[in-house]
């Protein structure tokens, strides 16, 4: 199935008629240039372009009052006197003859896209529309917006295809009110808004912005606000909010569909946001949203009024839904103390009602206050470093995102004679011959070994060649011993020069010291047995007392451990190694496989023992790009596995602080 994209040139056709300086950023050339780059990107070719339809009454009166609708029906008759007049009674938005069917269009194109989704016709899906929505409200227009597209969007979905649980992801830099009002006594639909607030001082001005704003009665804890109290955010701050707290909550929630307030003000350059994230952040956000809902989610345009960055965004966003490769994001330097401030407040609010963050005792921090760690932007982000001028975000300057190339082959494998390939992976062949370094591993490691043993660890060598010049995105084997192989495959990666392997190891087994000490791997373990061993800043053992079999517990180690740690150690490979009778279920191992492709380009191995055969064809599925089945709502871990990968968390994040959630004391 396909990505949809819904554009039409009709709703570049209204703009700002007199002055207004809080409105003229809101420009039709911000459709124009994003969709024009997504030409000449050629991605517009690669999607399904649906056509728009204006929203009819009934779909606007599921948010809107009819007196609200009525009032804005009168404009388009309006002079312009009048609509001046009109819009005065709303804050910093504007009208205009042609708006109010312009937002027609825009509700139309959010439920042409849900219709898509939802009726299977394709997976997922932009809609590129102005006006915005997520900040008008049932009887007001404001910010830009006129009609809530995305609350709409939500409540038609709700209607007219029973869907049980709804996310809205919002990570517009401005506050959706709108959505927030919309829902917040609703606990079918998790709103997750982060947004410029600066302790009030930003624009909509609203305490109700603020972390401690959850959500009203039925809808407790299904509202949660990440205020941004500084500017000049970077890609970490973004990912710590992703995996500290969005994620577990969305896992835990477990979505029938996922919407996208896609907002990208937030972008580097924006006059709005004024933060540092850079476009293929998006690339990411997007990403890590794919593995709920089984992929169905449905991007909505926001804001965003740097048409650099704007344009770089949406193409990063749809690249993504089109499942091309993510670009590795380099040089996180981990959260800023405001961002923890933040991060630990609205951890705080909502821990009684997730029990993801229950047993997360942002332990007090004092175990790190020995060590010095360097916080990105200590103080505040906005304090400039000594002498260094502040740039205004016009003139803020960053690379163009990499190009994303799908390599030839997505997924290749290496299987004993008589296991059916799966369909669409690509059999390597044993015309490989034995390599030199082959040779002298067979004297250091194969020495015992069968003929056979050596014929498949020359193919899963050869497997790792052709990912490294990119002829291949991904490849499985299925091999007599996985313990055995991934020492040579670690082996063999550790002779190149600039390689940093990251070695998932799902259940028990002996990991080789070797293997640990030269820091170009770096070994995450999730196993049930207690070995005491305390681990090192290259080797993590996440010890769950009901091991592999604990989704909740294995979950929250995926997100607050494992997804941190790969972002910060931005692999080259990633080897991720089934031990037999990890008990691991195969849902899990799949959520697994589709998150670690966050990182590489995409690039892992995945290694089964023989007998886990049945695995070969789950894994197959989503090394081919297809979304993990969902794991369900997820219950409350075991109390002391939680706080042991806190214990975990809490040793480690001296050395990676993208672990951290807390601000440490003033050391
Ligand atoms: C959903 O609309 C997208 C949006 O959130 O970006 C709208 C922002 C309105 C910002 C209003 N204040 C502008 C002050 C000018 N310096
Ligand atoms: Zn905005």
């Amino acid at each position: 199935m396909g990505t949809a994209l819904i554009y039409d040139e009709e709703m570049t056709k209204y703009k700002l008629l007199w002055v207004d300086p809080a409105c003229k950023i809101e420009v039709p050339e911000r459709l124009t240039v994003s969709h024009g780059a997504l030409v000449r990107n050629g991605l517009t070719d690669r999607c399904i372009c649906l056509p728009v339809r204006e929203a009819v009454d009934a779909e606007i009166l599921l948010v809107h009052s009819e007196e609200y609708l009525e009032a804005v029906k009168q404009t388009p008759h309006m002079t312009l006197e009048d609509l001046k007049e009109f819009t005065l009674q709303y804050g910093d938005v504007y009208f205009h003859p042609n708006i109010y069917h312009c937002a027609k269009l825009a509700v139309g194109s959010a439920l042409q896209l849900v219709d898509s989704v939802l009726m299977g016709k394709v997976k997922n899906g932009m809609a590129l529309v102005r006006p915005p929505g997520h900040h008008s409200m049932r009887s007001a227009a404001n910010g830009f917006c006129v009609f809530n597209n995305v609350a709409i969007a939500a409540q038609y979905a709700k209607q007219k295809y029973g869907v049980k649980r709804i996310l809205i992801v919002d990570w517009d830099i401005h506050h959706g009110q709108g959505v927030q009002y919309c829902f917040e006594d609703d606990p079918s639909v998790l709103y997750f808004s982060w947004h410029r607030y600066e302790h009030q001082k930003f624009w909509p001005n609203l305490k109700d912005s603020d972390y401690d704003i959850v959500g009203k009665g039925e809808g407790a804890g299904f509202n949660i606000n990440v205020p941004w109290n500084k500017v000049g955010m970077e890609n970490s701050d973004y990912l710590s909010v992703f995996c500290h707290l969005l994620l577990p909550i969305a896992y835990e929630f477990c979505p029938d569909l996922v919407l996208v307030c896609a907002g990208f003000d937030s972008a580097i350059g924006d006059p709005e946001g004024e933060m540092c994230a850079t476009p293929d952040i998006f690339a990411h956000l997007t990403y890590l949203l794919m593995n709920l809902a089984e992929g169905k989610l449905c991007a909505v345009l926001e804001g965003g009024y740097n048409l650099t960055s704007l344009a770089q965004s949406v193409c990063q966003t749809v690249q993504t839904l089109l499942g091309d490769p993510l670009p590795p994001l380099t040089n996180l330097t981990g959260p800023c103390r405001s961002t923890l401030e933040s991060l630990q407040c609205v951890r705080a609010a909502h821990r009684q009602h997730w029990s993801c963050l229950r047993h997360a005792v942002d332990l007090p921090t004092f175990e790190i206050s020995t060590k010095r760690i360097k916080l990105s932007g200590e103080g505040n982000k906005d304090e400039a470093e000594v002498g260094e001028e502040q740039k205004s975000p016009e003139e803020k300057i960053w690379p163009e995102p990499p190009k994303r190339i799908c390599p030839p082959v997505c997924s290749a494998v290496v299987l004993p004679d008589g296991v059916v390939c799966p369909d669409a992976c690509e059999r390597l062949s044993s015309s490989e011959d034995l390599g030199p370094h082959l040779l002298t591993l067979k004297n250091d490691f194969l020495k015992d070994a069968d003929d056979g043993a050596v014929t498949a660890l020359s193919r899963v060598f050869s497997l790792i060649d052709k990912m490294k010049n990119n002829e291949i995105r991904n490849g499985l084997a299925l091999v007599g011993d996985a313990a055995m192989t991934m020492t040579c495959v670690v082996q063999y990666v550790a002779a190149e020069v600039d390689s940093r392997v990251f070695l998932v190891c799902v259940g028990n087994g002996n990991i080789p010291s070797h293997v640990i000490e030269d820091g170009k791997t770096l070994v995450v373990q999730i196993k049930d047995e207690d070995t005491e061993e305390q681990g090192s800043k290259y080797y993590v053992p996440v010890c769950l007392k009901k091991g592999c079999t604990d989704t909740s517990g294995f979950a929250q180690a995926m997100f607050s451990l494992l997804l941190p740690l790969g972002y910060q150690y931005n692999p080259s490979l990633v080897l991720l190694v089934r031990m037999p009778g990890s008990g691991v279920c195969d849902i899990m191992w799949q959520q697994l496989t589709g998150l670690l492709q966050s990182f590489a380009h995409g690039h892992t191995l995945v290694l089964l023992q023989e007998d886990d055969k049945a695995c070969v064809g789950p894994t197959a599925s989503i090394l081919l790009g297809n979304p993990a089945p969902p794991l369900g709502q997820l219950p409350a871990s075991l109390k002391e596995d939680a706080e042991a990968v806190e214990r975990l968390r809490s040793r480690l994040q001296a050395d990676w602080n993208l672990l951290l959630t807390t601000a440490p004391e003033n050391g």
